[in-house]
């Protein structure tokens, strides 16, 4: 499998080579170039499988030339085996007559994170030794990536980690789970902005090509096609459990860098009949007004009871804008060139039409995220995250009631985000054992400007300010 950049100008490279690449060095995002299909016979057949073995089938054809057999399979097995907590790795509980959610948060740090990173994390440490290198990681997190990709990192030997947080806006428990990690190789930043302050320092980094060879970066955010990869395997089990290939099935997933729904577009670009896909976002709806004008336009950001997803520039839209524009590099280059400088641009007429047929959305604001978990509380004693609240309210908003199953992506325990759920519904979630005493931990972090001079010169430091 070769991997092409969205702008059109960067080299053409293997599975490995993006992996360890992170962003394009044009800019832009890589992308398969071209999508592997499965037939209904080859979808049928995943029903049953662990999580593990359904993996190394999605996956496959994406690491060829890259992975053999045996390796994929070592890894797979080790990632979804001991490291998640639920027998079934991602299992669907129905909380309606037509609803589900599809429960993503028993992995190591309670986010859906961990099914990518966990996975990620193998591959640094295989394709690092293989070549005899060692790998800076720069991350930016609202608040899930974050400690996912730490976790996830934190015993690999050639890789060490710069984690950029926004500054208070993120929930105490995410913050401890990056910021109690003392390993030596782990660096947590709080960054004085928002969390598209920390994304823009980790693009213009990777962007600052002589600093990036200096000191060897990669990527643990989305940017790295690895995470999308990892996420298109849960559609696939979802959808099997619910009857698909015959009986489609529908997602609504809360959405903020456009990561895990866009690996939704790509399960249903490889064959699954997903019938529609629902952007979920919070007060910080930029999707949804694109949906709604046909034009991409910053607005400012909004702190929100869900916080990992008060981001307004959404990272992989670049990746679907690709596809939209006839997988165009040029034509990428032009919208965003025309977004750098106005912060907004327009689709062509035909790209606005194919992507209102692509996706529907919703824009959830707090009161409804509060009213729907208690709505859910009450009709059937789940107690739901904020996130999920969203994806959950936005189902309901653009999906029909009865017919196709209404699966919404359950992306983080409630735990994480207990003030909101106890404010919400008077229940107080328990974080699971292997984190009850978090809270008593120390922390570690240092904080900065947004400043991306003060950020290299702390990285050249090896973190030591
Ligand atoms: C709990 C949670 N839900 C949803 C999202 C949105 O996912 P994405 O950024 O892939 O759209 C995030 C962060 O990315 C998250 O942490
Ligand atoms: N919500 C995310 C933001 C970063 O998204 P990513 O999927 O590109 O890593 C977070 O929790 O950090």
């Amino acid at each position: 499998m070769k991997y092409v950049s969205t702008r059109g100008l960067a080299d053409t490279l293997s599975f490995e080579e993006v992996t360890l690449t992170g962003l394009a060095r044009d800019g832009g995002l890589y992308m398969p170039a071209s999508l592997p299909k499965m037939s209904f016979d080859d979808i049928r057949a995943l029903r049953g499988l662990p999580y593990a073995e359904a993996a190394f089938r999605v996956i496959r054809p994406f690491v060829e030339g890259s992975l053999t057999d045996a390796e994929l399979k070592a890894m797979l097995d080790e990632t979804y085996g001991d490291t998640f907590r639920h027998a079934s790795t991602a299992p669907l509980n129905q909380i309606g007559a037509n609803d589900w959610l599809l429960e993503l948060f028993h992995g190591p740090t309670l986010a859906f994170k961990d099914f990518a990173l966990q996975l990620l994390g193998r591959f640094f440490d295989h394709f690092t030794a293989r070549q005899g290198k060692r790998l800076t990681i720069l991350g930016a997190t609202s608040g899930d990536t974050g400690s996912a990709a730490i976790e996830a990192v934190r015993a690999c030997e050639n890789v060490s980690i710069f984690m950029l947080h926004p500054k208070g806006r993120v929930s105490e428990v995410q913050r401890r789970q990056m910021t109690t990690i003392l390993a030596p190789n782990v660096v947590n930043i709080a960054v004085e902005g928002t969390f598209d302050d920390c994304q823009a320092l980790v693009k213009a980094a990777f962007n600052d090509h002589a600093f990036r060879d200096e000191v060897s970066l990669g990527a643990v955010n989305s940017i790295n096609w690895a995470r999308v990869m990892a996420q298109i395997v849960y559609y696939f089990t979802a959808a099997v459990s619910l009857g698909a290939p015959e009986r489609p099935v529908s997602f609504s997933v809360p959405t903020g860098n456009f990561g895990d729904i866009f690996a939704g577009y790509i399960a249903r670009g490889m064959g699954l009949p997903i019938e529609r896909l629902v952007i979920a976002t919070n007060a910080n709806d930029i999707l949804a007004r694109t949906l709604k004008t046909g034009s991409y336009a910053m607005g400012d950001v909004h702190a929100t009871i869900s916080p990992s997803m008060d981001i307004q520039i959404s990272s992989n839209f670049e990746r679907l804008m690709f596809d939209l524009a006839g997988r165009d590099g040029a034509a990428v280059r032009a919208y965003m060139d025309t977004f750098a400088a106005n912060r907004s641009f327009s689709f062509a007429p035909a790209e606005y039409a194919a992507l209102k047929d692509l996706f529907s959305a919703a824009r959830v604001d707090d009161k409804e995220t509060s009213a729907t978990m208690q709505a859910v509380y009450k009709a059937s004693g789940y107690v739901a995250d904020p996130h999920t609240a969203v994806g959950i309210r936005a189902a309901e908003v653009c999906l029909p009631a009865t017919g196709t199953p209404r699966v919404t992506l359950s992306t983080a325990h409630p735990a994480k985000f207990g003030a909101a759920v106890k404010a919400a519904v008077g229940v107080d979630p328990v974080l699971p054992a292997h984190l009850a005493d978090l809270l008593g931990r120390e922390e570690r972090y240092q904080t900065l400007p947004n400043d991306l001079n003060a950020l290299k010169a702390l990285m050249r430091a090896g973190g030591r300010s």
